[in-house]
């Protein structure tokens, strides 16, 4: 490796096989992936649907295991923590953006951003204080009291993203986070994905299949054939 990313808390990928036995067949999705992602990135990953996009973010947050291979972020060789290790470790460290944004729906949006910060020792008076700083931060403090069913699809997903940043990970894994939303409130959502990047120093690995997101990243790495490929062109331009 060139770099030290074990140094850096970086995402390091190496010789990852990873497949899935659907009926009475063994399907390879991944055979030897290889991928280094440095902290502070922040990656597109592109695909045809069923490459495989999906079940990367899974591999690197720890909810799916290798079959073989080396999974590190920072000293962290995740791949070969205990389940309760792995849970501990998620919980402090990764934040999870969902395309259908995941909420609880009887809960109003303070109370599921609150959710993941009642795993840590904070009190209710931090909680709040938590609670009410991030949604600020993703500009929807006006609207803490309201239940997912009385916001838009964009105000769902910043409470999903301030429910991701609520243990202040420093890493955020979105799996087609603008995927339901139209152009506008996908921009403003990619926009404020862009802000946690530059500005907070957030690692981000997001999966789309929207080309104008890619716009908005660092870098984009394209599925091709269970390897991820580099797009040099939306490098330059980022
Ligand atoms: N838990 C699982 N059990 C069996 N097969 C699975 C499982 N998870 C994923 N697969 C299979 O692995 C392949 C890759 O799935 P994955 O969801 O990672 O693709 P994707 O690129 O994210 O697709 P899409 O763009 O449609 O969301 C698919 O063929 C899928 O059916």
């Amino acid at each position: 490796m060139s770099r030290d990313f074990t140094e850096e808390t970086g995402i390091s990928i190496q010789g990852v096989r990873k497949g899935y036995k659907i009926g009475s067949q063994q399907v390879t999705i991944f055979h030897d992936l290889n991928l280094e992602i440095p902290k502070g990135d922040f990656v597109a990953v592109m695909g045809p649907s069923g490459s495989g996009k999906s079940t990367l973010l899974n591999l690197i947050g720890g909810i799916d295991r290798p079959d073989q291979g080396e999974i590190r972020f920072g000293y962290t060789r995740v791949d070969s923590l205990s389940e309760s290790a792995l849970s501990r470790w998620r919980g402090s460290k990764v934040g999870f953006v969902f395309q259908f944004y995941n909420l609880m729906p009887m809960l109003t949006a303070a109370q599921n951003v609150e959710l993941p910060l009642l795993l840590t020792g904070l009190n209710k008076r931090q909680r709040r204080e938590r609670v009410e700083t991030i949604l600020n931060l993703v500009g929807l403090i006006e609207r803490k009291d309201h239940l997912p069913s009385e916001l838009s699809g964009g105000q769902m997903q910043r409470v999903g993203i301030a429910r991701a940043l609520a243990v202040d990970p420093v890493l955020l894994l979105c799996d087609e986070p603008t995927g339901d939303l139209d152009r506008k409130s996908a921009d403003e959502i990619l926009g404020m994905l862009q802000v946690l990047n530059k500005e907070l120093g957030k690692t981000i690995v997001m999966v789309t299949h929207d080309d104008n997101a890619c716009g908005f990243a660092k870098r984009t790495l394209r599925l091709n054939k269970g390897q991820f490929v580099e797009d040099a062109t939306l490098r330059a331009a980022a």
